[in-house]
């Protein structure tokens, strides 16, 4: 039987040593500040919103959430965003996605000040994941990591296997364990064979989207397997994982719901605080 990695264990010890980060940031006069744009009104992006505010609310950091309606216009969401990068009290910005397909999402992302970009999903970011230093990385990315190392999961030297290739997720996933020197194979829609790989993973991170995806047969008994997905199938959620037959194969597992999901919620509590930081505590040229 796998060890169950428990994300809300895990973001609970996050929190608490963001609470002690917090009270000293505001012995310096320093209040963190997130603010969240959200277009539309899309069910499941309404409810992670919420959690993020209710997350930050419980850690005293200041979170500001934008409603725009659907049909925004583009560059009324541009004039929304840029009015953050001005405001100096705000030290991250956050656009939540999907956004409608009248959007083009990259020029949005474009637009977020690289120093507020607290998501690491601006192309000044994304090129530093290529010298393993982005200011920040991405919320999900982070808690991967958060995980592996509050589990004493070693990465160096172990064969990572990441299942996916979004922006959000599986690309920067797999340029994070490549700088942490694991030996990392990236699969996606259209690898052939995809069991010879994730066979292979002492470390498996799967985030493709798709219930059912990988089964005991899939996993090297012993792996580490890391489930990013969330489905809803039959009105539960569910992962791209089968726990129930791979929970008896690996050496340990996160599940869906309470994995994956509540460190993605910390970590964008920890990047808020790690940018207000450098923002107003470091010298330009430190940075
Ligand atoms: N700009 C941007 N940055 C993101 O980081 C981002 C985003 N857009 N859009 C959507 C995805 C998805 N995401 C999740 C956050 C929390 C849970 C989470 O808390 N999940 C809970 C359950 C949630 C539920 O019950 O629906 C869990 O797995 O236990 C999941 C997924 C952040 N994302
Ligand atoms: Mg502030």
């Amino acid at each position: 039987m796998a060890r169950i990695l428990d994300g809300k264990v895990i973001a609970a010890a996050v929190k608490q040593d963001l609470a002690m980060e917090i009270a000293q940031l505001r012995e310096k006069e320093v209040q963190p500040k997130l603010v969240v744009v959200l277009v539309g009104d899309d069910a499941a992006s309404a409810s992670y919103v919420r959690s993020k505010e209710r997350m930050a609310r419980e850690l005293g950091l200041e979170a500001e959430v934008i409603k725009l309606s659907a049909d925004v216009s583009e560059s009324e969401l541009m004039r929304q965003i840029e009015l953050q990068n001005a405001d100096d009290s705000v030290d991250a910005v956050l656009v939540q996605l999907p956004l409608p397909e009248h959007i083009d999402t990259d020029w949005v992302l474009m637009g977020v000040d690289p120093t507020k970009d607290v998501d690491g999903f601006h192309p000044q970011n994304i090129g530093r994941y290529a010298i393993g230093s982005p200011l920040v990385w991405p919320c999900t990315t982070a808690g991967i990591l958060e995980i592996l190392e509050r589990a004493n999961a070693p990465v160096a030297g172990q064969t990572a296997v990441v299942v996916g290739r979004s922006r959000i997720v599986g690309w920067p996933t797999a340029q994070l364990l490549l700088a942490h020197n694991a030996t990392v194979v990236q699969c996606h829609r259209q690898t052939r064979n995809l069991a010879e790989f994730t066979r292979q993973a002492d470390i498996l991170v799967v985030a493709a989207g798709q219930a059912g995806l990988i089964r005991a047969d899939d996993v090297k008994a012993g792996a580490v397997v890391i489930d990013v997905g969330i489905n809803r199938v039959d009105g539960h959620l569910v992962g791209d994982v089968d726990f129930d037959s791979v929970v008896q194969k690996a050496g340990a597992i996160t599940p869906v719901p309470g994995g994956v999901g509540p460190l993605t919620v910390a970590m964008l509590m920890k990047n808020t605080v790690r940018l207000a930081r450098i923002r107003r505590l470091t010298k330009e040229d430190e940075r």
